[in-house]
């Protein structure tokens, strides 16, 4: 990170960066085994990546960790692919390349799923028991294990730490073209605006929509997950609240490159995170909304023979509790 921030930068946030902010290459891997033997069961790392539909990328991800983080070093004590309800053959998939697949209606079963990635994140929490809990995308192409090493490396080392999120830089890549920054659509558009406006002790993170980030259990347990693609905001800003800034950090593991979705999609995904980051404005009362004012509907439109042919989707704010107050969860 510079050493002179630009003008703006919050003087606390300029400090975290100084701070709170590392490469993959700073913490070598053998120090941070010799860290995870010191830890004992405080370092006991398990691995959750989420997975709807991703059979041609899933099994790459969980092989290059297992043969890298499992095999060949010891720290990743296990490795979970906690399937989203998929329709492929993703479960087979991850299973053939060495991971514990997990249905999401498998966990908790008491409890129907709800559809979402924040859903699956919150039930790996039954389904695991490392006392880090490292969450990967299984859509990722061109996977680097130090994705994984790289964020849990600080927790390894420093016990002050709570939850790191990797950065990295985000190319869109469609059709054979490369737009070199051009990746990170919702990032740029929705969470940076609302982080810089509303949080912005945050505005430190690079990407904190990412999906690659460890965390201490005993942190995740205790904070409330958006059922959708809120998750990531949520946690990070819910993660503030609880455990403070100092608590956070990121690390640089390189270049990432995923399945992109359509702008329509994302449009989904914008306003399921524009209705997380309301409901904790109003919770916080740093903006009262009048419940009035938020109708819980997006509408999109398609080009049809007979014009432009409207389509509304709801824009649900279901959240499941912390983890830490499920009986399941308790007794386990
Ligand atoms: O209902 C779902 C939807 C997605 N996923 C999985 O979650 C991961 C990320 O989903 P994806 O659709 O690839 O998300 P992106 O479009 O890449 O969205 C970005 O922004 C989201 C909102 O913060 C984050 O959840 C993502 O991790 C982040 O990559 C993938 O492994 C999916 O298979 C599920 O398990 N269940
Ligand atoms: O994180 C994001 O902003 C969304 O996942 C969109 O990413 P993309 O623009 O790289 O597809």
């Amino acid at each position: 990170m510079p050493e002179q921030p630009e003008p703006g930068v919050l003087p606390e946030v300029a400090d975290w960066l100084r701070r709170r902010s590392w490469t993959a290459a700073d913490r070598p891997l053998d120090l941070l085994l010799a860290a995870k033997r010191a830890a004992g069961a405080a370092g006991t790392v398990s691995v959750v990546l989420p997975a709807l539909d991703e059979e041609p990328t899933v099994g790459e991800i969980v092989a290059a960790i297992r043969t890298e983080l499992v095999e060949r070093v010891p720290l990743v004590d296990e490795l979970v692919v906690v399937d989203s309800g998929s329709q492929d053959g993703t479960a087979a998939a991850a299973a053939a390349a060495g991971a514990r697949v997990v249905h999401r209606d498998a966990i908790l079963p008491r409890l129907p799923a709800e559809p979402g990635k924040g859903e699956v994140l919150w039930r790996s929490l039954l389904a695991t028991s490392g006392a880090i809990v490292c969450f990967v995308d299984a859509d990722l192409r061109e996977f680097d294990p130090a994705f994984v090493s790289g964020i849990i490396g600080p927790l390894l080392t420093d016990p002050a730490l709570q939850l790191v999120k990797a950065m990295y830089d985000r190319p869109f890549e469609a059709d054979g073209a490369v737009v070199p920054a051009g990746g990170g659509r919702v990032t740029e558009l929705v969470a940076r605006p609302l982080l810089s406006l509303h949080w912005p002790q945050l505005a430190g993170f690079v990407q904190p929509l990412g999906g690659e980030y460890a965390a201490r259990r005993s942190l995740l347990e205790r904070l409330p997950f958006p059922t959708g693609y809120g998750v990531e905001l949520g946690l990070l800003v819910d993660a503030l609240e609880l455990a403070g800034l100092d608590a956070l950090a990121q690390v640089d593991v390189g270049v990432r490159h995923h399945r992109h979705q359509d702008g329509q999609a994302l449009g989904r995904m914008a306003a399921t995170i524009y209705r997380t980051a309301l409901e904790r404005l109003d919770r916080t009362h740093r903006l009262k909304a009048d419940p009035d004012l938020v109708r819980p509907l997006l509408t999109q439109y398609t080009r049809t023979a007979a014009g432009f042919a409207p389509r509304t989707h709801p824009v649900p704010a279901t959240e499941r509790p912390p983890m830490a107050t499920v009986p399941e969860y308790r007794d386990r």
